[in-house]
């Protein structure tokens, strides 16, 4: 950029878009920066801004952007000319990143870095001509004070980070810093240190050591956020030689024939722009905007797109800078060669008495001059103190100055838990807690349950294998065996008859006497084989039955096999499908918590209407107003009426500011719970297709509650959420933009412009008196409210607590009774005869029939829904308790229409309950229970107001 000595030039503002980068994509941010195609415009919402340059996105490459911004003013320091860059944007919009502050070997080139190459190379091509000195001095602005990153003591004692982020250095010695402001308005830093550097090494050294020393700290958007304004200044001092200048006697006077040029390039790298809101940092030359393109930064991203159009419109005069000293040199130059040039005429027909005065002032001014070297020298040569331009010291003025007041109308309900923890589970929904609670442990005793199952089947099927031979072939071999035996036995008993008969025959004489011994011996023998082969025929039957007998048994247990089998499948199948309903009823639940999300959007969403509509109203009403004024009746005086109607139209567009503002934060967060969500489900997506699910011993998936099917539905519509939520923080930002900007228009007395006199000053301040104590009023009112409220909660505590140990110790006393009723043989006789259980006495608190058994857990607005006597709720506009049954129907309506408060009370105490509801379990005990809490809170609380007690039957 190349200007001319005195022309006035504006601040010349470029916006670098840098993409979304890794935590913002995880968050599944939406890119919310819109660029025209071939203009410098950046579109946000519905708002337009037109810079000088826009970078990155869709618009010019961000490597354009040295060549185009920064270079020229490079170029300008070998003029004298003074410049600065400066970066501006919220934390983590890529400020340090742009600027290349943080600059590392290897990392992206910033414009820092390119500018000292720039630089260098220029140097480089006039060195032959001009002698050059630089030097460069790096300073941190971090609250009010300086300090001096390239302070040798500094570096070696290095930093140490606090807790929050900032850095602080330990110099015992070494004071910070010091800003001095001299006469004429020039800013100092005394004792900062200057670098004197020959190369581009040396340079990039110090920006390096400089931005090692740098307090960086980390916020919700950067990890490696700058906490402080960075400085990093080059300073470019020329002398250049020109043509001497010679005396009237021909000598050629030295000290004339050099020109000397001062500039300095500013590098400024600020803190994120949501701590340093105004900087009053005008009169620079260049300022580039960085922003995040993402849509959770919406605001901010508008607030620095408008700060930086603002900046567009201020005005520079760039000055060269020489030396005062050198300038008066040049000019006193000029009135030599002015004056040498008169000689030279005078010589031919001036009077002597001229020529003579002429040669007088020449060597009065030679001899100043000579005065005005040694000074130039003397300047030069002190190095420690440096000087900043006036366009600098009101950069530094910006600086320094305390933050602006932060956002003044947030406010914090709470009671008021954002729906965005629910999506985050920090705090679910009791039903939902206890539902999981519940699935979780179903599944998990069906689970021990098919173990159990598993282990017996295997044991059986061990057993089953000790019966495993073949059963028929071993009958088929017994029944052989038995017949071979039959058999045998018949050919002995055969042989047997035969030889009784042939003994029989034989005659008495005593040959035949011999052979009939012999016979006999013979039948005797075959006789005992008969046995044998009998008791072997009986063994052989024996084990046949025994063999029958076993198979009997194999057959029991195959069937048992078969039953256990049947039992498993049909628990897989109850454990599929139970985890099936789970699946079904948790997606039916994500579905109606998207459908609260989705509400709560489009409450967001109205809130932002009502905030539009009532600031187009106010604005034509200020048309009207002024036209009013200008019109037939200028100067009239509002009347009062009209005073106050405007009062409480102002006081509406601060309800609905702040009504958007809390929306917004809500929406953010909710926002990001969503991000959050989805990043979660697309990265379970991305592990369920890279590996099968992991299966259970029992063949059911456990790694997600949600099938894949469900998992991409509830991907697509968490991203239609985001979506929707995105455009709506976008709406949100610009109307947020537009309403604080209208504030800042009125900051000031600017406001009460139109009250005309001291009367309607009077009368509307006694309006906005009577407000202001109404407003107290009701405020005190709250707060006895609440604190009457808490000590009901505590009283309630209590009673729950006391409920609990007594439901324990019944439950005890219960136990033992059954104990013994179960040793005694008859049951105890009362004194008429009949037999009395206490479980059977509807008077006992124990009693199961005492409580019909529809009586079923159920939650609502309040700490139990039940229509009982006694059922204690709170009449809001006499802050007592009345027993819901007492109270008129219209009440009734009016109390259930309280139930977003209770239920949001509800859910912040969801554990405390969840341990109710699994005691409540039986009806009897929780008909106990509430019976024991309504006594206790009657016999607490006798209020002889309460409205007139009507007989209700007990359930
Ligand atoms: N143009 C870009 N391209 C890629 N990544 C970028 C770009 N600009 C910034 N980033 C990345 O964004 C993150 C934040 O950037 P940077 O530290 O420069 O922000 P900053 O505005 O200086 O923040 P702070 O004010 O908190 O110091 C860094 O991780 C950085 O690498």
């Amino acid at each position: 950029m190349t200007m001319e000595h005195g022309e006035d030039c504006c601040v010349k503002v470029a916006v670098h878009v840098r993409p979304l980068i890794g935590d913002e994509k995880l968050q599944g941010c939406k890119d919310c920066i819109a660029i025209v195609p071939g203009k410098p415009q950046v579109q946000i919402g519905s708002h337009s801004f037109t810079f000088d340059h826009v970078y990155g996105s869709t618009g010019t490459p961000s490597a354009a952007m040295f060549d185009e911004c920064v270079a020229p003013l490079v170029e300008g320091l070998f003029q004298g000319y003074n410049a600065t860059v400066l970066a501006y944007g919220q934390t983590g919009s890529g400020k340090t990143y742009t600027m290349g502050t943080a600059c590392k070997e290897g990392s992206y080139i910033g414009i820092i870095p390119r500018a000292m190459a720039a630089l260098f190379e220029k140097i480089e091509g006039l060195k032959s001509q001009v002698e050059f000195q630089l030097r460069v001095s790096f300073i941190e602005i971090l609250k009010e004070e300086v300090r001096d990153l390239l302070d040798p003591a500094t570096a070696v004692v290095g930093k140490v980070e606090n807790g929050n982020g900032h850095a602080k250095m330990s110099m015992p010695g070494k004071p910070p810093v010091q800003i001095r402001e001299s006469s004429n308005g020039v800013i100092t830093l005394a004792g900062l240190t200057e670098v004197h550097v020959t190369t581009q090494k040396e340079m990039t050294a110090c920006l390096e050591q400089g931005s090692l020393s740098r307090a960086t700290g980390s916020t919700n958007m950067n990890n490696q956020s700058s906490r402080s304004h960075a400085i990093f200044t080059i300073t470019l001092e020329q002398m250049r030689k020109t043509d001497p200048i010679m005396t009237s006697d021909g000598m050629a006077i030295e000290d004339f024939n050099e020109d000397y040029l001062c500039a300095k390039l500013h590098l400024v790298d600020l803190a994120g722009s949501e701590r340093a809101k105004r900087t009053g940092s005008d009169g620079l030359r260049f300022k580039e905007a960085c922003i995040s393109p993402a849509d959770i930064n919406a605001e901010e991203t508008l607030n620095t797109l408008k700060y930086a159009n603002r900046a567009r419109n201020i005005q520079n005069k760039p000055i060269v800078n020489r030396n005062p000293i050198a300038d008066e040199m040049k000019r006193m130059r000029q009135q030599i060669e002015y004056l040498q040039a008169e000689l030279v005429s005078a010589r031919g027909g001036v009077g002597s008495d001229d020529v003579q005065s002429l040669r007088e002032r020449i060597s009065w001014l030679e001899q100043t001059n000579e005065d005005l070297c040694r000074e130039l020298y003397d300047v030069r040569n002190r190095s420690q103190v440096d000087s900043c331009e006036p366009e600098m010291q009101k950069t530094l003025n910006g600086f320094t100055k305390s933050e602006g007041l932060k956002r003044s109308l947030q406010s914090t309900d709470p009671f008021d838990v954002p729906m965005t923890d629910s999506a985050r589970g920090n705090t679910k929904d009791i039903d939902e807690v206890a539902k999981e609670l519940e699935h979780t442990m179903l599944q998990d005793s069906m689970d021990k349950e098919l173990n159990e199952l598993n282990r017996r089947l295997e044991q059986k099927e061990s057993q089953m294998k000790m019966y495993g031979c073949d059963t028929v072939a071993l009958k088929q071999h017994f029944g052989k065996k038995l017949m071979e035996l039959e058999e045998e036995k018949r050919a002995v008993q055969q042989e047997r008859d035969r030889l009784l008969a042939e003994v029989e025959s034989l005659s008495a004489d005593g040959h035949s006497h011999k052979l009939r011994d012999a016979q006999l011996q013979k039948l005797k023998s075959l006789e005992a084989q008969i046995q044998d082969l009998k008791k072997k025929q009986e063994n052989q039957v024996q084990l046949l039955k025994e063999k029958q007998k076993s198979d009997e048994a194999a057959k029991k247990l195959q069937e048992e096999i078969q039953f256990i089998k049947a039992q498993k499948v049909q628990l897989q199948h109850k454990i599929k499908q139970e985890a099936e309903q789970f699946r079904q009823w948790k997606a039916t639940r994500e579905k109606e918590l998207l459908q609260v999300l989705q509400r709560k959007t489009e409450e967001a969403a109205m809130a932002t209407k009502r905030l539009k509509e009532i600031l187009e109203a106010r604005k034509s009403s200020v048309r009207d107003n002024s036209a009013g004024a200008n019109g037939t009746s200028p100067g009239s005086h509002m009347s009062e009426k009209s005073l106050q109607k405007w009062l409480d139209q102002e006081l509406e567009v601060m309800l609905h500011m702040h009504e958007v503002r809390n929306e917004y934060e809500k929406q953010s967060q909710l926002r990001a719970a969503l991000g959050e969500e989805l990043a979660i489900l697309k990265q379970e997506d991305i592990m369920a297709c890279a590996t099968s699910p992991h299966r259970g011993k029992n063949g059911n998936s456990r790694t997600s509650t949600l099938s894949p099917n469900a998992r991409q539905a509830r991907i697509a519509s968490l991203e239609s959420m985001v979506t929707i939520s995105s455009n709506i923080l976008v709406t949100m930002a610009t109307q947020l933009s537009e309403a604080e900007e209208r504030e800042r228009s009125f900051s000031g007395r600017g406001r009460w412009n139109q009250l005309r006199s001291m009367g309607e000053a009077k009368s509307l301040l006694q309006y906005i008196f009577n407000l202001a104590a109404d407003a107290r009023c009701h405020v005190r009112e709250k707060e006895i409210e609440i604190k009457e409220m808490k000590e009901q909660m505590t009283e309630l505590v209590g009673i729950l607590r006391h409920s609990e140990s007594r439901r324990r110790e019944v439950e005890k006393q219960l136990k033992q009774r059954e104990q013994t009723a179960a040793m005694a043989t008859t049951p105890p006789r009362s004194e008429n005869g009949s037999v009395k259980h206490c479980a059977d006495d509807p008077n006992t608190p124990l009693s199961p029939v005492a409580v019909p058994a529809q009586k079923q857990l159920k939650y609502s607005a309040g700490i139990v829904n039940s229509p009982r006597k006694g059922i204690a709720v709170f009449d809001k506009d006499h802050l007592k308790m009345i027993p819901i049954a007492q109270l008129s129907v219209g009440k009734k309506v009016s109390i259930s229409g309280q139930s977003g408060k209770l239920w949001r009370w509800k859910r912040s105490h969801h554990q405390w309950l969840l341990q109710f509801k699994w005691k409540w379990q039986k009806p009897w005990k929780l008909s106990e229970m509430i019976r024991h809490s309504d006594e206790t809170i009657s016999r607490a609380r006798p209020r002889p107001q309460l409205l007139p007690h009507k007989p209700h039957r007990v359930m």
